[in-house]
């Protein structure tokens, strides 16, 4: 309902029925928003077959009405084809999506986080490991990594009530997972039998844990792992790329860890140039996981009809040069707090998301990517692979432009740093 006749916010101009179909490119279509972005502002609004879509363009337009109008924007839409599948992601705000937020936000909350630690240094010193024996191949170990983490929180709480069948079928899984190389596989196709884990779960009143793992599981087929996933690759291509700032990470390292220790947990928060460099580290899903507003809106003296699909265009937002000057370069020091310098807007504040739908794996993301990237890089030096003339193939960062971005493989060497790097990756995985 739009009494005062309102508009709808600025956008390209539809064609008769079919609207903007023909405009909308099938190919990175967050670049093209950006660019209608700077000609029709930070709000857009066009439609497909009368289906209203708008993209918010800047933080300010993302905030307003994502978070702070979160009863109206919580909601996903929905398709005709989605079959009833237990994923939140995709589920529209209901009271079992808020209680499978809350078991996901409680089995994930920081008090909690120590508990994962010895599940992700564990599978980080086997990518550790593999990356000594095989270092062309890195980018499989991470994939394995990063897979073995999500299999053993999804599953692995529980494993230690679990006889020794369960056991026995979860490393199944894993070595499934590791055979098929992880490569974007769905993990529930891969291993069917994880469907119905839930049944065998010891649960005491029912409901709780049955909730928390399905959504859980059903998860991983999506972005939660290909985000972390993502979000590693592009860390690790960044400094790969610009070896000035991984020897700063490395000294850094140096300095607080010393040299006869691999990086653990304790020493997360000592490290400021590692952690403001992984801050940094680009954009994963450009346009985040659509809202759908719930009822007819105003904005700026604009009108929202009821059940308009709405973007937060994260790459737009990333990429926004009234937040950061010069977006593309990779600057760690932006976000530093230095002499006659204010940090830069925190990008992991766009990067998961708005209001109440907001990604409920971010901690465990960023502590996965942490733990990982501080490991790797202070056992080892990452260099440009050299052609058969002994010269280094440039480095030449592109991306594999989906909902979840990846950078494409680099031709790169996995050197140990120090003499006693070999010995230290042993000694950490044979423990
Ligand atoms: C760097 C890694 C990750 C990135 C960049 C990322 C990003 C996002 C984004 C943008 C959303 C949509 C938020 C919105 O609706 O506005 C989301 C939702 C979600 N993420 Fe993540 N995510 C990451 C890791 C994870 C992990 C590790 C998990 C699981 C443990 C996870 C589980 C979820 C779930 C369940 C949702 C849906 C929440 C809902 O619809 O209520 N994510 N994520």
């Amino acid at each position: 309902k739009n009494p005062d006749n309102l508009p709808y916010p600025p956008g390209p101009k539809p064609l008769p029925l079919i609207g903007n179909v023909n405009d909308v490119p099938r190919e990175v279509p967050w670049k093209v928003f950006q660019e209608w972005g700077r000609k029709y502002g930070d709000i857009i609004y066009f439609h497909t077959f009368g289906k209203p879509i708008i993209i918010l363009n800047s933080v300010t337009a993302a905030h307003d009405l994502l978070d702070k109008r979160g009863s109206i924007y919580s909601y996903r839409p929905q398709f005709a084809m989605a079959n009833e599948n237990f994923s939140l992601t995709s589920m529209d705000y209901s009271e079992k999506s808020k209680k499978q937020r809350k078991y996901l936000q409680s089995y994930f909350s920081r008090q909690l986080l120590p508990n994962y630690y010895s599940t992700q240094i564990k599978e980080v010193h086997r990518m550790l490991y593999d990356v000594l024996q095989d270092p062309d191949n890195y980018r499989q170990h991470i994939k394995r990594m990063a897979a073995g983490i999500t299999m053993m929180l999804a599953y692995g709480h529980e494993v230690k009530t679990m006889d020794d069948t369960f056991i026995k079928i979860a490393e199944k899984g894993v070595k499934t997972i590791e055979a098929a190389g992880a490569v974007g596989a769905h993990i529930v196709d891969l291993i069917p039998w994880l469907r119905f884990i839930p049944e065998w779960l010891p649960v005491a009143d029912g409901t709780a844990v049955p909730c928390y793992t399905t959504a859980l599981l059903e998860e991983t087929k999506g972005q939660d792992d290909e985000g972390t996933l993502s979000a590693l690759e592009t860390a690790f291509t960044m400094l790969l790329a610009d070896p000035l700032i991984q020897a700063r990470v490395q000294a850094e390292m140096d300095v607080i860890v010393g040299k006869d220790r691999l990086p653990d947990f304790s020493y997360r928060d000592q490290m400021p140039y590692l952690n403001t460099s992984l801050a940094s580290y680009g954009v994963q899903t450009p346009v985040g996981v659509p809202h759908r507003a719930s009822e007819d809106d105003f904005y700026n003296g604009y009108y929202i009809p009821k059940d308009t699909t709405v973007m937060a265009n994260q790459w737009a937002m990333l990429n926004d040069e009234r937040l950061y000057p010069e977006p593309s370069k990779f600057n760690p020091d932006r976000f530093l707090e230095g002499e006659g310098r204010i940090p830069q807007f925190d990008p992991r504040n766009i990067a998961f998301g708005f209001g109440r739908r907001q990604c409920p794996g971010n901690v465990l993301a960023e502590n996965t990517l942490w733990i990982a990237t501080a490991c790797l890089f202070y056992a080892f030096k990452a260099t440009p692979a050299k052609d058969e003339k002994g010269v280094d193939i440039p480095i030449v960062v592109e991306y594999t432009e989906h909902a979840v971005r990846h950078p494409k493989p680099l031709k790169c060497t996995f050197r140990p740093r120090r003499a006693n790097s070999a010995a230290l990756i042993h000694q950490a995985f044979e423990v």
